[in-house]
């Protein structure tokens, strides 16, 4: 029996994989994939399984809010390095809960189902929609340009409103969307929370005028000072000197040079 209690005769970390697959294989589970794989073979396939499950939204087969939280740390990452401009778009079923209310939760799950699928059908195959929680999605569209925001936004906006969601025979659904988004700040390592807050307070004001639109935050300034550079990158030497900064060897005194 394996047991965690110190008086256990096998300890978990003392079994081996032949034993866990052995005693995997003695009680039940999938017995066809036991007796066709490997020991090796079957770990791997249920930790590929594990990766799957805890990336996954199960109702729509989105990324899930844990894979998109991944996506958004590659994309500040990149975007500090490079200075491209990428985009966040958080995106709101406008009044869903009347949905459930009026329809069944059932309804309200096919809703989430197709409002899925046309967003996924909106995109470019290098973004990613994701379930960001309940009736929330947040997409990704890195190398998007800032012009370029809005017209993706708006176009995800007038596909959902105009693409009737079939619930039964007898019942056909009209939804509209709220949409905010912000763009990832270029040249500065922030943080996903932030990103998000950022793109959730746009969101915040579609829906407070109104509903059924975008609002995209205006594009910070974020042209960065020398100081600043030298903040990130370490003090600029030019032909005339160290600027104002203290010389990189030099103790600092906060005098100019
Ligand atoms: N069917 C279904 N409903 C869900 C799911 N997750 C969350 N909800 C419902 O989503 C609804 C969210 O409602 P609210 O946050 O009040 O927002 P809303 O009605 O969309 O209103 P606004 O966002 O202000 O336009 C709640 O009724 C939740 O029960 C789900 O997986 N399936």
């Amino acid at each position: 029996m394996i047991d965690s209690a110190p008086s256990a005769s096998i300890r978990l970390r003392d079994l081996r994989l032949v034993t866990a697959h052995a005693l995997v294989a003695q009680s039940q589970g999938s017995a066809q994939a036991l007796r066709t794989q490997t020991p090796q073979q079957y770990l791997q396939s249920l930790i590929d399984g594990l990766c799957e499950l805890s990336l996954k939204d199960s109702l729509t087969g989105l990324p899930n809010r844990r894979h998109a939280g991944a996506v958004l740390e590659r994309e500040i990452d990149r975007v500090a390095r490079s200075g491209e401009a990428a985009l966040l778009l958080m995106l709101d079923i406008d009044h869903f809960k009347r949905v459930n209310d009026n329809h069944g939760h059932l309804a309200g799950d096919i809703v989430l189902q197709s409002v899925a699928r046309t967003l996924e059908a909106c995109v470019r195959p290098m973004d990613t929609v994701a379930r960001y929680g309940g009736e929330e999605f947040a997409i990704v569209l890195p190398a998007c340009q800032f012009g370029f925001g809005r017209v993706v936004a708006e176009r995800m906006r007038r596909t959902i409103e105009s693409t009737p969601i079939r619930i039964s025979p007898s019942l056909t659904l009209d939804i509209t969307v709220s949409i905010g988004g912000a763009f990832a700040l270029q040249w500065i390592r922030s943080t996903t929370t932030l990103w998000i807050d950022r793109a959730d307070a746009e969101l915040y004001k579609a829906k407070l005028a109104g509903r059924n639109r975008v609002c995209i935050e205006e594009q910070p300034d974020s042209s960065v000072s020398a100081e600043e550079k030298s903040l990130l990158f370490g003090p600029l030497y030019t032909p005339s000197g160290w600027g104002d900064l203290p010389t990189p060897l030099e103790p600092s005194t906060g005098s100019a040079h």
